[in-house]
């Protein structure tokens, strides 16, 4: 028997109906394939909050001043933003990550610093990165897996904060699954009315301006830094077959950017939730994701993979904890 083969007998001989923990199943199984075992284990829990800024917010894309990014920052850091609070109840480590701010944070702070410029460059006039600076985020974020996997860690989720991320996912998706741009584009933090018009005909004016070619040009050309210091994260923790824990739009447009990447990375992924952001839904499916939760949500900063972690926890411990048929002495189906 192949070990999924196993997997799914183990999952299928617990005292339940078959299939009737649903979601979990999948998980459980997803889980035991990772870690290339029948008992699966989660250790020293992480989640990267990746910060920055984008050169097209002076474009008006977003309904929010580009200072909301370091001020969010300070807000991470003094432990007072949502995903300080599910973080600390679901005992996740959090760091927080300075991908690119357009600021001076203080020395002295807990903000890892990874700036690679002060913020992405406005895609209007020139790609979001240089191909240098993609390059760089990349390298920095599979150095901070790196440096978690060191400490024991097997489970990490990836969140982020940076006015005008949505336009660049869109931008992203649009591109890697060939969907019209109208129907990538999402409210973010709030855009509607006017200003949502304005924010969907400047994407339509830069999705027409490039025809980059490869995943890594694709990244460099509408990404940001934040988003490609995660797409390389990402690709850092799936090579060290760690469970890798998907936010929501933006941390899922970085997710598609390394699957092109590198495909055999989808596999360590798990999509913790559907966000309220439009055309997040059509982006899971797009990679055949089966999100964990649907909540609505569109926050950002990791918090529906924070949400999400419990339930990957109880997954792994019905998998190592649940009485089998045999072991219960209940009767199985005939
Ligand atoms: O994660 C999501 O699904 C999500 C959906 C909408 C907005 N956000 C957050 O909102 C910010 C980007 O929105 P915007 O309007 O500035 O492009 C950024 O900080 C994200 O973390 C996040
Ligand atoms: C206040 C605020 C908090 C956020 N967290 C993630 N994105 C955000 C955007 C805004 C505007």
């Amino acid at each position: 028997m192949t070990l999924q083969e196993q997997l799914q007998h183990k999952i299928d001989l617990k005292t339940k109906p078959v299939g009737a923990l649903g979601t979990l199943e999948q998980l459980a199984l997803q889980i035991g394939l990772i870690q290339d075992t029948l008992t699966p284990s989660l250790n020293n829990p992480s989640l990267l909050v990746f910060a920055a800024d984008h050169g097209l917010s002076d474009e008006g894309v977003s309904p929010y001043p580009k200072d909301v990014t370091w001020q969010m920052v300070m807000n991470f850091v003094a432990g007072g933003a949502a995903i300080n609070v599910f973080c600390r109840q679901n005992n996740i480590n959090l760091k927080v990550v300075d991908a690119g701010v357009d600021y001076d944070f203080p020395a002295g702070i807990p903000v890892v610093n990874a700036k690679v410029a002060k913020g992405s460059r406005n895609m209007r006039r020139e790609p979001a990165m240089t191909a240098d600076e993609c390059r760089a985020a990349i390298q920095k974020g599979r150095d901070l897996v790196s440096t978690e996997a060191a400490k024991g860690c097997n489970v990490i989720g990836f969140g982020e904060m940076g006015i005008g991320n949505t336009s660049a996912s869109s931008l992203l998706m649009h591109r890697f699954l060939n969907i019209p741009i109208e129907e990538c584009i999402g409210a973010g933090t709030g855009s509607q009315g006017e200003h949502f018009a304005k924010k969907t005909e400047i994407l339509k004016e830069v999705s027409e301006k490039y025809n980059p070619q490869t995943p890594e040009e694709t990244l460099a050309v509408f990404g940001g830094l934040e988003i490609a210091m995660m797409a390389g994260a990402m690709l850092e923790a799936a090579d060290r077959n760690m469970i890798v824990l998907v936010d929501g739009f933006i941390a899922s447009a970085a997710a598609l950017s390394a699957v092109n990447i590198q495909p055999e990375a989808r596999q360590k992924m798990i999509f913790c939730h559907s966000s309220d952001e439009r055309g997040h839904q059509m982006m899971l499916d797009g990679m055949r994701a089966d999100p964990v939760l649907h909540l609505n949500l569109r926050l950002g900063e990791g918090t529906g993979a924070a949400l999400a972690y419990p339930l990957v926890q109880a997954a792994v411990n019905f998998l190592n904890e649940m009485a089998s048929f045999e072991d219960a002495g209940v009767s199985n189906k005939e």
